[in-house]
């Protein structure tokens, strides 16, 4: 299964952000993001989830024109950039609302969250973020993307996610867009760079370097 963004044309007034970006997921893989600060990544996200409309667009789902990905059930979810989940509801009820098996969750994550009954708000800002990356990761859907996931994360913790986004593209594709691009570059089986409102795939630290985006 894939889904192909492609030819994407997005203007705020007379600033072009992307001139033809094009990003392919597939499962069972990860596809990594970087790109420059305001190189247009989140946008290029929000156009994928539909949170922005461009001037132009196709959004395929295995060859077929899909106007809206959350229209296909449980086809993706999204993290975006900042936290998203209500301050007063509580850890087990968010993970119900997923259709995540609450038991099953904290048995493997005992170690990070004391109790499904915690409200989201009595986490840490860092221990949210880690909540909220699980939480996605152990949804039942094909696709995951994920914005900026170790953002306010502990090197240890990063380490810990990185080896569930791992574990988890056995069953979906998972994309990953953060400046932590060590992780990004270990973990992505496929790796864009967004620059000059296009996206390209790179191999690794020496295009990184020469497009500017390591020194
Ligand atoms: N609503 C908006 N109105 C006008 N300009 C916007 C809007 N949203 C984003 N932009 C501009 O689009 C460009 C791309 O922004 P975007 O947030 O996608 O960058 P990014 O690659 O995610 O950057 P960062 O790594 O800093 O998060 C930036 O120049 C930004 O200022």
């Amino acid at each position: 299964m894939e889904i192909l963004l492609d030819s994407v044309f997005l203007t705020f007034g007379s600033k072009e952000v992307l001139r033809g970006a094009h990003l392919r997921l597939k499962k069972g893989k990860i596809t990594g993001m970087l790109g420059r600060n305001g190189a247009g990544k989140s946008c290029l996200l929000k156009v994928l989830t539909g949170q922005l409309y461009p001037e132009n667009l196709y959004i395929g789902v295995d060859g077929k024109f899909t106007k809206d990905l959350f229209s296909v059930p449980g086809l993706i979810n999204y993290l975006p950039q900042h936290t998203c989940h209500p301050n007063d509801m509580q850890l087990g009820r968010i993970l119900s609302l997923y259709g995540v098996d609450t038991p099953g969750f904290m048995t493997r994550h005992h170690h990070l969250f004391a109790d499904a009954g915690l409200r989201f708000d009595q986490l840490s800002g860092g221990t949210k973020r880690l909540f909220e990356v699980l939480l996605l990761l152990a949804a039942d859907t094909h696709f995951t993307l994920l914005d900026e996931p170790f953002t306010h994360i502990m090197p240890a913790h990063i380490a810990y996610v990185s080896d569930e986004i791992r574990r988890c593209s056995a069953r979906k594709g998972i994309l990953v867009t953060d400046h932590k691009y060590e992780h990004v570059l270990h973990l992505a089986d496929t790796l864009y760079l967004v620059f000059d409102g296009t996206s390209k795939i790179v191999e690794g630290r020496d295009d990184l370097v020469h497009y500017g985006y390591l020194r």
